[in-house]
């Protein structure tokens, strides 16, 4: 039987330390109280949202509304992993990390399947000690499987679709169903899922399976310790923030370029709204730096827009999720 928590504060619940009260919080341990959840959610009649590791987020708070209009579905299902040897075939559609190994006719493979509430970062360690490669760029990030997968997580040149191979999701309309490569679409931070040839809206990502090429543990660790120093060095990874907060925008040779860039020319460093302040380290994270709110938060976020606008003539988006 699910448990309805009323009136539960979110600002504990994310990485910034940011979010008012949902008059709904439901906490889902298993794939099977979807279905209760399906019941529940046609009865309450308001929209869910779907939290995971709460890195991702920047929440109304009473600065902007004295109750939140939406209910929150935490998925927190955490499974020991399951993991077996994979033998490639070529003719399958195969995560393009894994075809690149087979190429250099690598034959060591592993696949894994990993549940939506379960952390990167204890992910990361199972990966480290079993020697599969693939999730690397992912050190230091404080999300959950879900999140990672929904958001098609990157850093340090990978990405989660480099080794993703199959999703399972809960679907209103279809229940509980897999996706393979070929039911989805990854690009830059963003997953889309389809079923029948169909998009589906508002999946919910109950678990994932990947394939990781094996290597040496010490190739994994060392590559992990590299990024991991990198990160130390370029990002503010103990202030509470919610990772960059904008999208790097694409120039007309479709390449990539860094809004923290575009921030820190625009002189946005150190900028401040009350407790909220863009960081001195790197411009694109807003720090709370203490009892922060979100609308000082919103207004940072919208002087930067305009100062890169009106400097550089480049639209920014947000890569934040903002929940009014
Ligand atoms: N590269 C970096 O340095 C950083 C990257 N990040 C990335 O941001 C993401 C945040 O992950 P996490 O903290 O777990 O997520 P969050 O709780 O921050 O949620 C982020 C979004 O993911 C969606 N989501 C979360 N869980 C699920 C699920 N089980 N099924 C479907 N959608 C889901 C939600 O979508 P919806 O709004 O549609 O309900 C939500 O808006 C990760 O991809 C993380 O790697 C974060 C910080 C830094
Ligand atoms: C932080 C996130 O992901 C990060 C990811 O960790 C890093 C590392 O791969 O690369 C992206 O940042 P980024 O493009 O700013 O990468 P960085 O390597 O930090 O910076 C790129 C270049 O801009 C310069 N730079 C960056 C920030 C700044 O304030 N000033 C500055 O001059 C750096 O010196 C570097 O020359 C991702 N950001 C986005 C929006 O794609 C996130 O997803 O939340």
């Amino acid at each position: 039987m699910l448990q309805i928590r009323h009136n539960m504060a979110l600002k504990h619940k994310t990485t910034i330390g940011l979010g008012g009260k949902t008059p709904y919080y439901l906490c889902i341990k298993s794939a099977r109280d979807m279905l209760e959840f399906a019941e529940l959610e046609s009865k309450l009649g308001i929209p869910f949202n779907i939290l995971g590791g709460g890195s991702n987020l920047i929440i109304a708070d009473e600065s902007l509304c004295k109750e939140l209009p939406f209910g929150i579905l935490d998925i927190d299902i955490v499974e020991e992993i399951s993991c077996r040897p994979f033998i490639a075939d070529e003719k399958e559609m195969l995560p393009p990390l894994v075809r690149e190994y087979l190429r250099r006719g690598h034959t060591h493979f592993t696949e894994l399947t990993v549940s939506a509430g379960y952390k990167i970062p204890k992910l990361l360690q199972f990966c480290k000690e079993n020697g599969l490669t693939g999730l690397e760029g992912l050190v230091g990030i404080p999300c959950r499987l879900g999140g990672t997968v929904a958001m098609n997580a990157g850093a340090y040149q990978t990405e989660i679709s480099d080794v993703l191979s199959q999703v399972e999701i809960f679907h209103k309309n279809h229940g509980i169903i897999k996706c393979s490569r070929k039911d989805m679409e990854l690009s830059y931070r963003q997953s889309s899922f389809f079923c029948q040839g169909k998009k589906l809206e508002n999946p919910i990502i109950l678990s994932a399976s990947f394939i990781f090429p094996q290597l040496d543990k010490n190739i994994v660790k060392n590559k992990m310790e590299k990024n991991l120093l990198t990160k130390k060095n370029t990002q503010p990874i103990h202030a509470r923030t919610a990772g960059c907060a904008f999208k790097n925008p694409i120039n007309e040779n479709g390449e990539k370029i860094s809004a923290g860039l575009l921030l820190d020319k625009a002189g946005l460093k150190n900028i401040k709204v009350n407790a909220m302040q863009f960081s001195k380290i790197h411009a694109s994270f807003l720090e709370n730096t203490g009892d922060g709110k979100t609308k000082d938060a919103i207004e940072l976020l919208n002087i930067a827009k305009d100062k890169v606008l009106t400097l550089f003539n480049i639209h920014l988006e947000e890569e934040v999720k903002l929940w009014k």
